[in-house]
């Protein structure tokens, strides 16, 4: 068997905030024992409510922040400490790419001169040159160097913020909500930009996103989080078109086919507070198909025979008759 490019092994990353100036401190169980995998140029999507954990695990995943517990291997090798040389040679390698192109670029600083940087600080050379190519790259033209973030459209932005995510020839790729702030029209654009770039440099993507529709159509996995967990991850035709896990099943049934008569699963109970996580497993308190069980026993994320995909759930690993909760 190939080593992942990425292996992410029970990452665990708690916060402790305050409620007020005199409240006392609560913990807020952010991500939870998130463990994954991810080979050379695959894209694995992240998908859940807000709040679930997805940014917080991309950042663990990037060394941008340190678990609590768990850890990551970049090909078969430990991540180094944080600002250790080891970890700066590596970040070189994974790069991220955020929700918002403006907040990501210095509006002070010409595209090509941001483009640049990355080339400098890692010393690449030839510099006009790669930066042409780059631009070209994404689709844009090579003059368009000298123009400032707020000269270009959302989507001309997202492709320059691409460009310099790319400058360095990541291995990894963490894409947090990348085309949510963008006009619909040109989501599409630049979701085929991303699997266009990725066949072409077979780079690796974690591919976040609350964008069910839009993960289904990059993604080579699929894992759904809920509450700081994976609750349920495997091809994007069994989970997105027949998931396992009663949570996924609600998610899925929400997004729109027009045309078709559907079945809203809707959930009952608070929306999910990582401040306040349910004993047992935490969905149970909002699940239709909860068991006695579900309440006393979280479930461990772990491969259902035959199907390819792992599910955290009693009822779809049949661990007991399904006989309603009281
Ligand atoms: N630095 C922090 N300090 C305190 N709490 C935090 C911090 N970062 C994240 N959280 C909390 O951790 C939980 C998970 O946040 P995270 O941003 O990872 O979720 P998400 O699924 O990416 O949500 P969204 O789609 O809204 O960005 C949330 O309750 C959030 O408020």
């Amino acid at each position: 068997m190939t080593l992942p490019l990425l292996e992410a092994t029970g990452l665990t990353r708690h916060y402790l905030m305050r409620r007020g100036l005199f409240g006392r401190p609560v913990e807020v169980r952010a991500v939870n024992g998130v463990s994954l995998a991810l080979e050379r140029g695959r894209t694995l999507g992240l998908v859940g409510e807000s709040g679930c954990g997805k940014s917080t695990t991309g950042r663990l995943v990037l060394g941008l922040e340190r678990p609590d517990a768990g850890g990551v291997a970049f090909e078969g090798q430990p991540m180094p400490p944080p600002g250790t040389p080891a970890w700066r040679a590596l970040r070189a390698r994974m790069q991220m790419v955020f929700q918002d192109p403006l907040g990501a670029l210095d509006r002070r600083m010409s595209i090509g001169a941001q483009i640049a940087e990355p080339l400098e600080i890692h010393r690449i050379g030839d510099r006009p040159e790669r930066v042409a190519q780059l631009l070209r790259d994404v689709g844009l033209r090579p003059d368009q160097a000298g123009r400032y973030p707020h000269e270009l459209s959302g989507g001309q932005r997202q492709r320059a913020v691409l460009a310099r995510a790319l400058a360095t020839e990541p291995a990894l790729l963490v894409c947090d909500e990348p085309i949510s702030a963008l006009d619909v029209s040109i989501q599409a654009q630049v979701m085929n930009l991303l699997v266009e770039l990725q066949a072409r440099l077979s780079t690796a993507i974690l591919f976040v996103s609350h964008d069910l529709r839009a993960v289904r159509q990059v993604s080579h996995r699929v894992a759904v989080m809920y509450l700081g967990r994976i609750v349920e991850e495997g091809e994007p035709d069994a989970v997105l078109h027949d998931p396992a896990h009663p949570y996924a099943q609600a998610l899925v049934s929400a997004i729109p086919h027009p045309g078709r008569r559907q079945r809203r699963v809707l959930l009952q109970g608070d929306p999910p507070n990582p401040a306040d996580r349910p004993s047992g497993c935490a969905f149970h308190p909002r699940c239709p198909a909860a068991l006695p069980l579900c309440a006393q026993e979280d479930p461990v994320l772990k491969p259902r025979p035959g199907d390819g995909r792992r599910v955290a759930c009693h009822v779809a690993q049949g661990d007991l008759p399904a006989r309603k909760a009281a």
